[in-house]
């Protein structure tokens, strides 16, 4: 094994090119073995390996910068910088991260887990290393989908002008996490599309035109494909920078050959690298859509599992529904389209569906235009990604309160993912935002009775709902809703618990068998439902309010900012996340040491003093 052998980067410099092959095989079989047992991004990863591998021959982690964007797909990285012993931990509870994590290694450059950061994240430091009069390599490792974002191709935009040294390496293997979408994207298989491209150059203009008049139309083609790859309509020169390629991704001695011979090139060069997601690993190589994170599996019989029907499942057959009966519904995701349930959506309702690659602000300032111009859009986006549309919400959307339904996605702790994809600030963040109301349904029914409602209402609404399983809906049914009123799910004597999303839960099992705890369903979180707040401050209620959201600028302080404008000041306890990021581990443990679960809501009433006697 030669991976025995390698404990740190420099481990690699004295390895042969068959050593390095064998090397690249077995970190295959650890990503896989890995994954199965934790699940995990393993078609990314696997897809990367020869590129690391090779990266780490030819520079010098830590002191050469190797910046991996998103860093789902630097799985063998972790495993040849020190954390081999520890890999079988990763996205486990007090495990390693499943991104890059500068606090977690030295040679994890940079924090990530949101996409297209890196090319920004490489100038600066670019900047820093000679402003410094440093001198090390800087690398940024960006995937072709995460060159769809906007922060990724305006920093190739100041890169291009400023031209640091600078060596970025397009990751390109037409996939994001669907197939990926974009000009840029159609550009490189058109004018790469490797095969026929080399054929035709193998083959020549003479042997073709002997053949067929068609052939030779094809060498015209090739002879046009072959100015665009001598750079006369790149994009990258556009854009002031060197490109080279495209190479193939997996030939490991190529990509080491290559890498020594551009590693020292003045100014920003890209490499154009194309790669197969899922390489070395048949299933993943024939569908890298399931297998870019499968939960665990049997790596000698790998089958696909079914998750069961989740929240991204309703939302999907609702708008799928709802498109027949409202012909301006218009639904964008910015690259989630599986993750958002929309792959149904997106084959019955193409014409009315669009995937804007991954890029949030520009889907919610879409999403304004199509508003401002009659179509009723429908965003569906995660929580945490949300983050990167919040001026397109306020500048585009909600001051001329146009008609937009956000349909936000893993709401709350998201668990595997951790930190950088945890959804706890958006209550926080939109609901300073004027026009913008914000609901979260406690089953399927009701998300189906909140998007039609929201619908027919305008205005920026947020729909939130967690990363979680439900009920399915039956199908055709669309109830009514009394907008902006709470729900009581069970009366009580003397406390009421306001909940909602997965806090419902806990809220339902805490006032179980004790008739004097009562439960709100408080599905309307701005404007919250101030009569509903009056009338239970005004007959003495203790409350307690619970979500999986940041306690700060959560529910509980809308709850709180009502109140005072009411002139109440009922007993009320306040539970939410507190103000620090929640890793990868268990939901049900950070719920636990967040104290937002129902053995903290029993706490907090009991310290208010309402005494639960067991009934039953
Ligand atoms: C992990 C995660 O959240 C991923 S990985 C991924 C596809 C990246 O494609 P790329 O071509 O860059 O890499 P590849 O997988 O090797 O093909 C997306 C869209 N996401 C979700 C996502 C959405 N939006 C933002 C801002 N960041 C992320 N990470
Ligand atoms: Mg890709």
């Amino acid at each position: 094994m030669i991976l025995q052998k390698v404990n740190q980067p420099q481990d690699l410099k004295t390895l042969s090119q068959e050593e390095l092959l064998q090397l690249a095989q077995e970190l295959r079989s650890e990503i896989i073995r890995v994954c199965a047992q934790n699940g995990g991004h393993l078609a990314s990863s696997l897809g990367a390996v020869e590129l690391i591998v090779a990266l780490h021959r030819v520079f010098d982690s830590p002191r050469d910068r190797l910046l991996f964007d998103v860093g789902h797909q630097a799985y063998a990285h972790k495993i040849l910088t020190g954390r081999k012993e520890v890999f079988h931990t990763i996205r486990q509870e007090g495990g390693i991260s499943g991104f890059t994590k500068v606090s977690e290694s030295e040679h994890d450059a940079i924090t990530v887990g949101h996409a297209s950061t890196s090319l920004a994240n490489a100038l600066g430091m670019a900047i820093a290393r000679d402003t410094l009069g440093e001198n090390y390599h800087i690398v940024g490792i960006i995937g072709d989908g995460a060159l769809t974002g906007g922060m990724a191709l305006a920093a190739l935009n100041v890169i291009g002008e400023r031209k640091p040294k600078l060596l970025i390496i397009l990751n390109d293997n037409e996939m994001s996490i669907s197939e990926n979408v974009g000009a840029l994207n159609r550009y490189f298989r058109e004018y790469q599309t490797k095969k026929w491209v080399q054929d035709t150059q193998k083959w020549g203009k003479q042997v073709l035109e002997g053949i067929s008049p068609r052939l030779f139309n094809l060498v015209d083609r090739a002879k046009e494909a072959a100015k665009l790859m001598l750079h006369q309509e790149n994009p990258f020169y556009a854009w002031g920078i060197r490109y080279v390629g495209p190479v193939d991704g997996h030939d490991l001695p190529g990509l080491i050959h290559i890498l020594e011979q551009i590693k020292e090139l003045d100014g920003p060069t890209l490499l154009h690298i194309v790669t197969q997601k899922g390489k070395g690993y048949g299933v993943a190589e024939e569908d890298p859509i399931y297998w870019h994170g499968p939960p665990g599996f049997n790596p000698q019989k790998p089958e696909k599992v079914s998750k069961g029907y989740s929240w991204s499942a309703a939302f999907g057959d609702a708008v799928t529904e709802l498109a027949y009966r409202e012909p301006r519904l218009f639904v964008i995701t910015p690259a989630m389209r599986e993750g958002s349930g929309l792959v149904k959506y997106s084959q019955t309702h193409p014409e009315r569906y669009l995937d804007t690659g991954i890029c949030e602000d520009v889907a919610a300032t879409v999403a304004a235009g199509m508003a401002l111009r009659g179509l009723k859009p429908v965003l569906a986006i995660y929580s945490t990604f949300m983050q990167r549309a919040y001026d397109q919400i306020i500048h585009d959307i909600a001051i001329e309160n146009l008609p937009v339904v956000f349909a936000v996605d893993r709401a709350g702790i998201v668990g595997g993912d951790g930190a950088t994809h945890n959804g706890v600030f958006d209550i926080a963040y939109l609901r300073t935002v004027p026009n913008v109301q914000i609901a979260a349904p406690k089953d399927a029914l009701e998300l189906r009775a909140m998007l039609k409602k929201a619908l027919e209402l305008g205005g920026p609404i947020a729909i939130r709902y967690p990363r979680d399983n439900v009920e399915k809906a039956p199908e055709g049914a669309w109830p009514e809703i009394e907008w902006g009123r709470w729900e009581v799910l069970k009366e009580g004597s003397k406390a009421y618990i306001l909940a909602f999303g997965k806090t419902l839960k806990y809220a339902l099992e805490a006032a179980q068998d004790h008739p004097e705890i009562g439960v709100i369903n408080a599905r309307f979180l701005k404007p919250v439902d101030k009569g509903m707040l009056e009338a239970l401050a005004l007959e003495g209620y203790k409350l307690v309010t619970t979500e999986d959201h940041q306690k700060m600028g959560g529910f509980g302080s809308a709850v709180l900012e009502a109140l005072n404008e009411l002139g109440l000041k009922p007993d009320i306890r306040v539970l939410g996340l507190p103000d620090v990021f929640f890793d990868h581990g268990s939901i049900p443990r950070m719920h636990r040491e967040a104290g937002i679960d129902a053995a903290a809501i029993r706490a907090a009433l009991a310290e208010m003093g309402v005494s639960l006697q067991t009934v039953g």
